[in-house]
């Protein structure tokens, strides 16, 4: 943790290093959570209480404690269950409104109190998600769900909302349907009048996590939900109806990700259990690794188990994340580059070394897709990026992912892989339980190889202001192409017969057929596509249906292949994919599928794009709908 002498050698100061929070962590920190909560599906709210244990971190310096808010209701703030002054400040965009909170006096350093808060959501909260019993799949009960990456847990509760500040939760949460949150159940009671507060019908579900966690990492969600065993230490839960098929696509796959990790970092894995919660079609991310339960889309139960690697990504994060965590949204390649590469070495460990370049060449395009929309010098595409009065939000894109990697992966091949593979544990172990900055990372990278001359001497020549601050494109590694060699040769055959004239083609001894792809697994076929993408525009109408009638894109249900497949009909101005593709719309609601073929709809007919918003703009999570329509309407409508 970084300290600060002051004017006193004996005080010293948190420097606060996450501009993203309008809390004042540096004086008062959280230490625990308790929120009380009671899920009230007629209101669509969440109401009842959070306490935060705080302990002060300077000597008397100031007797306010201030908390992120955002469009919450707040009808009493308690201190050591004394009654304070407080005041919900103006909005400061896009963080929120500050809860100032006035002791009656400072804290002296090391002091301790609870600050309870009785509070309710709001409509306008931005992390919840509400579905009437009519938007969910059996329509027979409403859902809810949450998503408080990056900064929306100030949207459910007033906090610390930085990741720069940890602490313990208890989760007591009343429902009238099965609940999960982000801890170890410790029980289900039902209520009983004058024995537990509550309303009839419902009933108690509580939790505890006793590993430190930051405020986005808060997760809640309550529905019709079933589960079943994937592995000893595991259960996926989901939709009564859908939960076959989730169990089936998941079983067995855990144990062997938890081993090859195991093999690679320190320490043990910390969270006890590992649970996958399978959401409705509108959770706007592929996974999120809310701890014991990660929170992911039904688009991974693609049938095929080819879309798992998710799962191993948030299990990732299990360590790089969750149990080290990055102090602020500005140096989110550490959680994000890290578990990119933990994802890939178990890849390397499970399936081979092939399939962790095959999945680097994937990642490879998704960073030159960003790279491209947001310009080679803009500040978004560097490492380390400066998010002051930003909203992490609008900065999010596969550049702290996959040059995250690139870097970590740049070490590997500097040092050797033998060298690198002992300091992985240790950065782990050093920084457990902790939040760390890029500055933190190098330091502790440094120290390590410190008395290893030959790693130091490369260290000391290594371009580190590059690595943090160079926008654009990193140096690209040098990939394995065995698994994507025939995809490309397929692509160029396509190349060819697009760009040659319709009598031409006639000639051509390309004719495409299903057996072109049929001993590829569904990776392929995305790589294949994805290489097809960048010549789209040469396609006619006649060479998409074309495409659609050899290799059946449209049809399968694999998501990444449906989407790829109507992205390059959409480029070709095929009208016969604007539909389709509108329909899809209404049925997913993850940002990476939805955002870019929103984007190349409004390109291909405006209008059908702005209808389709409209339409749907109920059923997507509020961080997707405010995504889109700033893609779609710049600045000019509000969510
Ligand atoms: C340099 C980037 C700076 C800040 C971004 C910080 C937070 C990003 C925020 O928007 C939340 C992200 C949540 C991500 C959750 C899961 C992803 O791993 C999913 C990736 C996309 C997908 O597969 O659907
Ligand atoms: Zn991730």
């Amino acid at each position: 943790m970084v300290t600060k002498p002051m004017t006193d050698p004996n005080i010293t100061i948190r420097t606060p290093r996450d501009p993203n929070t309008l809390s004042n962590y540096h004086n008062y920190v959280t230490r625990h959570t308790a929120v009380d909560f009671s899920i009230d599906f007629t209101k669509n709210i969440l109401h009842g209480s959070v306490t935060l244990s705080i302990e002060s971190l300077t000597e008397r310096e100031t007797n306010e404690v201030i908390l992120d808010t955002s469009f919450l209701s707040i009808s009493d703030v308690k201190a050591n269950n004394r009654a304070v002054k407080w005041e919900v400040k103006d909005r400061v965009e896009p963080y929120g409104a500050p809860l100032v909170i006035s002791l009656d006096y400072p804290c002296s350093k090391g002091k301790k109190l609870d600050i309870r808060i009785e509070l309710s959501t709001t409509e306008t909260c931005t992390a919840l998600q509400w579905m009437t019993k009519e938007q969910t799949s059996n329509k027979k009960y409403p859902y809810m769900f949450s998503q408080c990456q990056a900064i929306h847990a100030r949207s459910v509760f007033p906090c610390q909302d930085t990741p720069d500040v940890k602490s313990t939760f208890d989760f007591r949460i009343r429902s009238p349907l099965p609940v999960l949150a982000s801890g170890l159940p410790t029980g289900a009671r039902e209520y009983v009048p004058g024995k537990e507060d509550g309303e009839t019908g419902t009933m108690l579900y509580t939790f505890e996590q006793k590993v430190p966690i930051p405020s986005y990492l808060f997760a809640v969600a309550s529905g019709d939900l079933a589960s079943a065993a994937i592995g000893p230490r595991s259960t996926v839960w989901s939709g009564p109806e859908e939960l076959l098929e989730c169990q089936w696509e998941l079983a067995g796959e855990i144990e062997p990700f938890m081993d090859a990790i195991e093999k690679v970092v320190k320490p043990a894995y910390q969270w006890t259990q590992y649970n996958c919660l399978i959401l409705p079609p509108s959770f706007p991310y592929g996974g999120m690794e809310n701890p014991v339960w990660t929170y992911a889309t039904p688009s991974i139960i693609s049938g095929d188990k080819q879309n798992v690697d998710v799962i191993a990504h948030e299990l990732s994060h299990s360590w790089s994340g969750n149990l080290v965590s990055a102090a602020s949204w500005e140096h989110f390649w550490l959680n994000e580059g890290w578990t990119t590469y933990l994802e890939r070495r178990i890849q390397a460990t499970v399936h081979g070394e092939p399939y962790r370049h095959f999945s680097a060449i994937i990642g490879w395009k998704a960073l030159e897709g960003s790279i491209e929309r947001y310009g080679e010098d803009h500040p978004y595409t560097k490492l380390v990026v400066d998010l002051k009065g930003q909203d992490p939000d609008d900065a999010f894109s596969s550049v702290p992912y996959e040059k995250g990697w690139i870097a970590l992966y740049a070490f590997e091949l500097l040092l050797g892989k033998e060298k690198w593979d002992t300091f992985i544990p240790h950065y782990f172990e050093t920084f457990k339980f902790r939040s760390v900055d890029s500055y933190d990372f190098k330091s502790c990278l440094l120290d390590f190889f410190a008395s290893d001359t030959s790693s130091a001497a490369k260290l000391a020549d290594f371009d580190w202001d590059r690595l943090f601050y160079a926008p654009g494109y990193p140096p690209k590694p040098d990939f394995d192409d065995t698994l994507v060699k025939s995809c490309y040769e397929l692509a160029e055959k396509w190349r060819s017969h697009v760009s040659s004239k319709d009598s031409d083609k006639e000639k051509s001894s390309f004719t495409p057929s299903p057996s072109d792809i049929s001993s590829w697994v569904a990776n392929q076929s995305v790589v294949f596509l994805e290489k097809c993408e960048s010549f789209a525009s040469s396609f006619s109408p006649s060479d998409v249906h074309l495409m659609n009638h050899s290799y059946s894109f449209g049809s399968s249900k694999n998501i990444e292949l449906v989407s790829r497949f109507y992205q390059i009909g959409l480029r070709a101005r095929d009208t016969e994919v604007y539909g389709p593709t509108a329909e899809l719309l209404g049925r997913i609601g993850r940002m990476k599928f939805v955002r870019p073929l929103f984007r190349l709809l409004n390109e291909a007919d405006g209008k059908l794009a702005r209808e389709t918003f409209e339409k749907n703009r109920g059923f997507y999570h509020p961080i997707c709908r405010q995504m889109v329509e700033k893609d779609l309407f710049g600045d000019e409508k509000k969510v």
